[in-house]
């Protein structure tokens, strides 16, 4: 459905993009992560045409609708009202924007909003009018960027549903967010962009069968000084992570782990006040993908 390339995008000397390459599958969510400024705006503008790649392939095979980050109205219109322009200046008869508006309001739950003025509308109610206008050609692909974001909790929610939906419905749906969760919640797979490269790409459960693996937990009564770095030489070590006076131990290879690891800590001679275990998180598998690729 959408195949990208050796995308690249420059400007000036600036590579935003260096060298993308990836797929979106028929039908699937397809999550792609990244931090503010890692490229995910400037991707989602090139497969809209909105703006031209320096270099590479891309093909996007199906209609589309496009919600963008920030969607912006003419704030003294009614949400009604707005989305009978959007059917005009797409060409529908006067009757099908009057039955598509109507069920469009109904889908975002705007219908009891509808002849309120979008400038009084939340900040959720705006993006769901955003998705609506989305939907209005029913397109095959909507691309998302950064649909939930910005809104609470319940708002996300309802913008996650809502994509969930196009989707049991036969759509294909490309987003970007820089929150993890909401993607692990509806994505089928997910790609992590980091400065304009993706580090890490696969399903939900390839990535955590591949990379989810224990993390020691060791607090400190005291500053942790060179043992990190003492332990970041041995190969069982995947990468540590230190806050304050707690240090978080990555492990590569888990049955020597647990004995050695104890043993460096002995000859250490700094006390200790907890040392736990646990499983690592998608969350920890996103900081070590993009600080590898740092
Ligand atoms: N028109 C432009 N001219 C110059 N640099 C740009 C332009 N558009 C984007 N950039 C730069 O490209 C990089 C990627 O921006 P982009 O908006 O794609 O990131 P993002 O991942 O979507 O982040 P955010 O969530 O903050 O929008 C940033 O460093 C940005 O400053």
């Amino acid at each position: 459905m959408i195949k990208v390339e050796g995308l690249v995008k420059s400007y000036g000397k600036h590579e935003v993009l260096k060298g993308l390459n990836f797929e979106v599958k028929n039908n699937e969510i397809y999550g792609f992560l990244g931090h503010n400024g890692a490229g995910k705006s400037t991707t989602i503008n090139i497969l809209t045409n909105l703006i031209k790649p320096t270099k590479g392939n891309v093909s996007v095979n199906g209609s589309i609708g496009y919600l963008p980050e920030d969607p912006k109205f003419y704030t003294y219109m009614t949400g009604a009202e707005y989305l009978k322009l959007i059917g005009e200046i797409s060409g529908f008869s006067k009757s099908n924007i009057a039955t598509r508006s109507a069920e469009l309001l109904e889908l975002v739950g705007l219908k009891k909003d509808a002849k309120r003025k979008v400038g009084g509308y939340s900040r959720g109610m705006r993006q769901r009018l955003g998705f609506a206008v989305a939907l209005f050609n029913k397109p095959q692909i909507l691309l998302l960027d950064e649909p939930a974001s910005a809104l609470d909790p319940e708002g996300r929610k309802e913008m996650l549903d809502l994509i969930q939906q196009f989707k049991n419905e036969g759509g294909t749906v490309f987003l970007s967010s820089h929150i993890l969760s909401d993607l692990e919640r509806i994505a089928d797979r997910i790609g992590i962009l980091n400065k304009g490269s993706m580090v890490l790409e696969g399903s939900l459960e390839e990535i955590k069968g591949e990379y989810l693996l224990p993390i020691y937990d060791i607090e400190f009564e005291n500053p942790i000084g060179a043992l990190p770095k003492r332990l970041l030489a041995e190969a069982w070590v995947e990468d540590i992570q230190v806050k304050g006076t707690v240090m978080s131990v990555g492990i590569s290879n888990p049955i020597v782990a647990k004995t050695e690891l104890l043993r460096i800590l002995a000859e250490n001679n700094q006390p200790v006040t907890s040392y736990q275990v646990r499983k690592s998180s998608l969350e920890d598998i996103y900081m070590r993908a993009v600080k590898e690729n740092a």
